[in-house]
């Protein structure tokens, strides 16, 4: 039996408002499953799967190698920025993909002869490797710790006379179900170097993997692609260079590019969408942002296989506000993927994602991932380091049309190769630590299953079904909606796992 209760999504988005995720709430369904049935695998593009919706913007403090690693162990994907020159993206791609063990460590290599004066040659690894030629085409003969080198008395000792002897190397390939059996095998040895193609490629510590197997497991696996390397995605432009940028990500073996664009309904972008197809034409291409069906569908005639959504709902966007123009995030995310979905093409969510609750609205109203910037910028693996105030551990996080990300290096895109005048259309801010993403994400996606077991969706599809047809939701009002928050208590503590 029907009853008169909640709206339909498709007339509560056809008032004439522009809703956005903390405006409506879901009404429950029925639950007749338990919570470990539901599955979240779910389509970045036409043609790649992933585990979990989750996909890391590109921009500067967000997705660098480490990101992208790790989100690809966790069964999503990171997209490299392009605030850089073209060889240092192709570069992050690289090594992103160059092993399959979820931390990157950046190792530092010297020769037997060498000594070490001061602990700043550590740079940031957790050791340092020694090979015949001191570099990372040698042949590998042992390991500094930085213990081993804090007990020296004699700093202009030879590397030669204090190393762990070890020519152990681990394969690229090393998971991290396999590098807990390699440590297992090999009890003598804290670091093991990690090898491929004849090359160094990075150093994996007992610590690691021992801190790794204390993290939540998440059923599904890992995005891995078909040569058994992680699946690393990029953003480029729309600009004529941005082409010869795509030749040195391709050769870094990249899956799948982002055209990142805040309005991605424009001559430049289907020129570039439709040379991409033709001159790449295996490679997934996804075009945006967009929030209406009409920008929408222009990108898919043109070829796109996945969009991007949303206009000035990022955490440090100030689009609407400079330029008068985007829409509510969850009326964008509807509207686009209705017609999205009657062309097969899958929907990104991006921006404005803060809590669990936002990734299932965002996911049941159409979209088949979620990409985020600030939900992800204060981990371990966004760029950057940690800097301390007023007592709580902050990283960097800044909009890619801010001042500051411009003048670093997308000036030519935004401002025009000629014209003077910079124009934000974004901040630079801080967002505190929450440490490592492969922690955190696993919670957050077993809240995002419960919110569908509530909603009586089991996977994706079934909530893009129901969407369509019996969900019901409301829109909340200002008084609702801080109901639904924390309220009339004197203080407490917000603490989600
Ligand atoms: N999602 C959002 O709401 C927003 C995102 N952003 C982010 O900021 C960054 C830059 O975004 P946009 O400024 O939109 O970059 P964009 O590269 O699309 O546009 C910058 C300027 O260059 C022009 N342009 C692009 N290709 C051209 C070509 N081939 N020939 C001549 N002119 C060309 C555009 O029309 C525009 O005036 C991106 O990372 C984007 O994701 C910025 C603002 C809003
Ligand atoms: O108006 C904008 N000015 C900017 O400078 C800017 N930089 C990033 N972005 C977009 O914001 C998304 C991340 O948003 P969240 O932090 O809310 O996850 C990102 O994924 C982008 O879509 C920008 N938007
Ligand atoms: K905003």
């Amino acid at each position: 039996m029907e009853f008169e209760d909640g709206y339909s999504a498709q007339k509560l988005f056809h008032q004439g408002y522009s809703y956005t995720y903390d405006d409506v709430i879901f009404l429950p369904g029925y639950i007749g499953f338990p919570v470990e049935q539901v599955d979240l695998s779910t389509k970045l593009t036409r043609n790649i799967s992933l585990n979990i919706p989750c996909v890391s913007s590109p921009m500067d403090t967000v997705t660098e190698s480490s990101m992208a690693r790790a989100m690809a162990a966790l069964g999503g994907i990171g997209i490299i920025h392009a605030n850089i020159p073209p060889s240092e993206q192709a570069s992050l791609v690289k090594v992103a993909k160059s092993s399959r063990f979820p931390v990157l460590s950046n190792p530092v290599f010297r020769s037997p002869s060498d000594s070490i004066i001061s602990l700043e040659n550590f740079a940031d690894a957790p050791c340092i490797l020694v090979t015949d030629s001191g570099d990372c085409r040698g042949k590998l003969v042992g390991y500094v710790t930085k213990s081993g080198w804090m007990n020296l008395t004699d700093k202009e000792t030879r590397l030669a006379n204090y190393m762990v002897k070890s020519s152990d190397l681990a394969p690229w390939d090393c998971d991290l179900a396999k590098m807990i059996c390699y440590f297992e095998e090999k009890a003598g040895n804290e670091f093991t170097p990690i090898v491929k193609g004849g090359e160094i490629v990075d150093v994996a510590g007992r610590e690691d993997v021992e801190r790794l197997r204390g993290y939540p497991r998440l059923v599904g696996g890992s995005s891995v692609d078909a040569n058994g390397e992680w699946m690393v995605g990029a953003a480029i432009g729309t600009r004529e260079a941005d082409k010869e940028r795509l030749q040195h990500l391709i050769k870094a073996g990249v899956n799948v590019v982002v055209l990142d664009s805040s309005q991605g309904n424009s001559l430049y972008q289907i020129d570039m969408i439709k040379y991409v197809k033709k001159t790449y034409p295996e490679l997934d291409v996804i075009g945006g942002n967009v929030v209406t069906m009409y920008q929408a569908d222009n990108l898919i005639k043109a070829g796109v296989d996945g969009l991007r959504v949303g206009m000035g709902s990022g955490s440090i966007c100030t689009t609407q506000e400079v330029c008068a123009v985007g829409r509510g995030q969850a009326t964008a995310v509807y509207k686009v993927s209705s017609l999205a979905s009657q062309y097969g093409v899958p929907v990104i969510a991006d921006g404005g994602i803060s809590n669990s609750g936002h990734i299932v609205k965002a996911l049941s109203l159409g979209a088949s991932t979620v990409m985020m910037g600030s939900f992800l910028a204060g981990s371990a693996e966004a760029p950057g380091a940690y800097v301390v105030q007023d007592g709580r551990r902050l990283k960097k996080y800044r909009g890619m049309g801010s001042l500051e990300a411009m003048t670093k290096g997308s000036d030519a895109r935004y401002l025009g190769d000629t014209s003077k005048l910079k124009i934000a259309q974004g901040v630079v801010g801080a967002v505190a630590d929450k440490g490592s993403v492969l922690k955190f994400v696993p919670y957050t996606m077993q809240a995002v299953k419960q919110g569908f077991q509530d909603l009586g969706a089991q996977s994706l599809k079934d909530a893009h079904d129901m969407t369509k047809t019996t969900l019901r939701l409301e829109v909340r009002t200002g008084a609702a909606q801080v109901e639904g928050g924390v309220h009339g208590l004197v203080s407490f503590e917000k603490k989600s796992f």
